[in-house]
């Protein structure tokens, strides 16, 4: 029998709006993943497993092609760089923009801004590109944090409703990226499976348009 075709799947927030849409596609998981410990799943289809991690590992795992497919954020795949794996599908969940941030009505940074981010890679692109001289503080969340205490001027991190920033006197004040769940693929996967994968981004492409309707 050939080698199982294995999804890496984001736990977290987008596992619970993906795990619909697989089901769509005719792949279930036989085992509830929130009652598991478990890493790797069995799913209704003999040739289909399952692995369930961190979002930001989704991108090594389908780079290295240690998964044929993965579902992940744009976000993270931005951040990763995700370089030499395809990016067939906008699932169009988890729909979030990747913004900067700042303390309501704070002034214009003359010199070197500091910038608190999960997203160093994006942050220092983005300042890059606007010509704006930044030191780029990684941190791992709570970034809204981070002006309140003196430790950046700006943030670049997800909004979705603003709710946390508001909550914390901060506004966004310009956009990076509109952010969405997609689908990537191992290149050589993409040759060898063809036929496989393309049947799944297909199922998975109708059940995304069913969705909107
Ligand atoms: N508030 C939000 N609204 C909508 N989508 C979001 C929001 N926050 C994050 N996302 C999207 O969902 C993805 C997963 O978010 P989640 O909060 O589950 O993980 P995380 O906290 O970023 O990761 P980890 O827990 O591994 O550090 C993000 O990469 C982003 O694409
Ligand atoms: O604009 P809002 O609707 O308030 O959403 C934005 C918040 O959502 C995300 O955090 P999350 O809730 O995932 O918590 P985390 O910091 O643990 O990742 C993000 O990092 C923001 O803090």
């Amino acid at each position: 029998m050939t080698k199982p075709l294995t999804i890496a799947l984001s736990k977290g927030r987008i596992l619970k709006e993906t795990l619909p849409l697989l089901k769509a596609a005719g792949i279930e998981l036989l085992e509830d993943p929130s009652a598991s410990r478990k890493l790797i799943f069995d799913t209704t289809r003999d040739d289909v497993k399952i692995i369930i991690i961190r979002a930001t590992d989704v991108p090594p795992y389908v780079q290295h092609g240690a998964a044929d497919i993965g579902v992940a954020g744009k976000d993270v795949l931005m951040e990763h760089g995700a370089d030499g794996v395809f990016e067939p599908l906008d699932l169009n969940i988890a729909r979030c923009k990747l913004m900067v941030a700042a303390l309501n009505d704070a002034p214009e940074v003359g010199s070197r801004l500091r910038v608190a981010t999960k997203f160093v890679n994006v942050a220092k692109a983005y300042f890059a590109e606007q010509g704006k001289q930044a030191e780029v503080i990684k941190l791992y969340g709570a970034m809204e944090l981070a002006p309140l205490v003196g430790l950046a001027d700006r943030i670049v991190d997800i909004v979705d409703t603003g709710n946390t920033l508001r909550a914390n006197g901060l506004e966004p004040t310009e956009l990076i990226a509109h952010i969405s769940t997609r689908v990537i693929v191992n290149r050589a996967s993409m040759k060898t499976r063809h036929a496989d994968i393309q049947a799944i981004l297909d199922k998975l492409e109708a059940a995304v348009a069913s969705r909107k309707e």
